[in-house]
């Protein structure tokens, strides 16, 4: 999409002045750094004359994420309007804003001069072989995304937390997968960094209620729901699960939408979506049935039965399993193999295997969110989640 307009006055101020090859000015050589109180406003500040003085164009996508920032760090949450279907510019610059949600307006802040010591970084060391702390992508509070060997990995960041998916981190991958569609990587790859994959939604979004309620709050998530999982329905290149530990509820049923999963053999595989007074989400109600056959795909959604990694390359979820021992080498060594392969030969292929039931996965994904924003209304649900959090139950 070309965003042409954006870069006319982004961030409440952003207009790049090629001409001032400023980039030894005092200013920028300030240390950012971040503190237990996060960015002060001098900091902010200052980060926003430096975006003035940035030589090279950083792009539209970034440019909408330092606006969405700016707006959300001055402005608090998204507060106007949503423009006309066919305004394309304040549409994108709006979805971006409006993406930040309730994101405190100190924690944009913060993201926003993050951002920007990363713009300022990648732009002084252009000409210069990249550092493996240029190669992180700046932005993202919950994910470390990197690039590397034709991949980009994304890799789920909240460890202490067994990488549980809160709301944020719900629009960080989503902008991630945008942003990773169109960067020059081959394959995208999917992770988590500590012991666990992913310990699936983290019921505390369930605890976050809004003034409308919780009808509002469930309405408000199955859209989420759904915008999450069509982003991986149309995800454009090969996407790989490099399953690390043990996943839970949305985090298994989404690797049906992956094109290889990878898994060492630490990993678990489960969906307790009737413990939890839930129902099947990710499209996993039509893919897992195709994956495994409808015998299994029910013990897994409707009884829960938890897959180790060898049953659940059994049964055709996952593509291969590794020791833990040498998983990330093997793993590794693999992709980077894969990723030389013909760009276009890859991607093309994976549009043609997709797109035969592309119309079909969007229909069941809004039926699917649909039916949960019923489920998460049920008291079975509401029990289920005060049971984890009284710490009467876990899985
Ligand atoms: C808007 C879209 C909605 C999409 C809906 C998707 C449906 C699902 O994904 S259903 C699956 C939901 N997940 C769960 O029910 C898992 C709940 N967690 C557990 O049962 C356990 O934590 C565990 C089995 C994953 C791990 O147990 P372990 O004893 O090893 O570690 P803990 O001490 O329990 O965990 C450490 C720490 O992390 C917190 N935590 C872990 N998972 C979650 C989670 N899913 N939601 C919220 N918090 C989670 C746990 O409370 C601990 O926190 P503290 O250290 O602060 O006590």
């Amino acid at each position: 999409m070309a965003l042409v307009g954006v870069s006319g006055r982004l961030a409440g101020c952003y207009c790049l002045r090629a001409v001032r090859s400023s980039l030894q000015v005092p200013a920028l050589q300030l240390h950012i750094s971040k503190t237990a109180m996060g960015a002060c406003q001098k900091d902010f500040e200052s980060a926003v004359n430096q975006v003035k003085l940035l030589k090279k164009d950083p792009g539209n996508e970034v440019k909408l994420k330092l606006y969405a920032l700016y707006k959300q760090a001055t402005e608090g949450p998204c507060n106007t309007p949503k423009p006309g279907l066919f305004d394309l510019i304040n549409k994108a610059k709006w979805d971006a804003w409006n993406a930040l949600g309730n994101l405190p307006k100190e924690t944009a802040r913060q993201n926003y001069v993050d951002l920007v010591s990363g713009l300022r970084s990648s732009s002084d060391s252009s000409s210069q072989v990249k550092s493996e702390a240029d190669k992180k992508r700046a932005g993202y509070d919950t994910l470390v995304i990197t690039s590397e060997d034709c991949i980009t990995k994304i890799m789920l960041n909240r460890p202490a937390k067994k990488n549980a998916l809160t709301t944020q981190m719900y629009r960080e991958i989503m902008l991630a997968l945008e942003a990773a569609s169109k960067d020059d990587s081959t394959i995208t790859v999917f992770t988590g960094n500590g012991d666990y994959y992913s310990s699936g939604n983290d019921l505390t979004n369930f605890t976050d209620i809004p003034p409308g309620g919780i009808e509002e709050k469930a309405k408000n998530s199955a859209i989420l729901l759904r915008d999450f999982v069509d982003c991986f329905i149309d995800f454009p290149k090969p996407l790989v699960a490099v399953v690390n530990g043990p996943a839970v509820g949305i985090a298994v049923t989404i690797l049906g939408l992956f094109d290889l999963v990878y898994a060492s053999d630490r990993a678990t595989f489960h969906t307790p979506f009737s413990h939890l007074g839930q129902t099947p989400e990710g499209c996993s109600s039509y893919t897992f049935p195709k994956i495994m056959g409808p015998a299994k795909a029910v013990e897994m959604l409707i009884f829960g039965k938890k897959l180790t990694a060898g049953e659940a390359y059994a049964q055709g979820l996952v593509t291969e399993v590794f020791p833990d021992s040498t998983f990330q080498k093997e793993v590794w060594t693999r992709l980077k193999a894969y990723s030389k392969l013909s760009q276009n030969a890859m991607h093309i292929s994976k549009q043609i295997i997709r797109n035969h039931e592309k119309e079909k996965l969007h229909a069941i994904n809004a039926e699917e969110s649909r039916i949960l924003q019923e489920r998460w209304l049920s008291d079975e649900c509401m029990n289920a989640v005060m049971d984890f959090f009284s710490r009467k139950a876990k899985l």
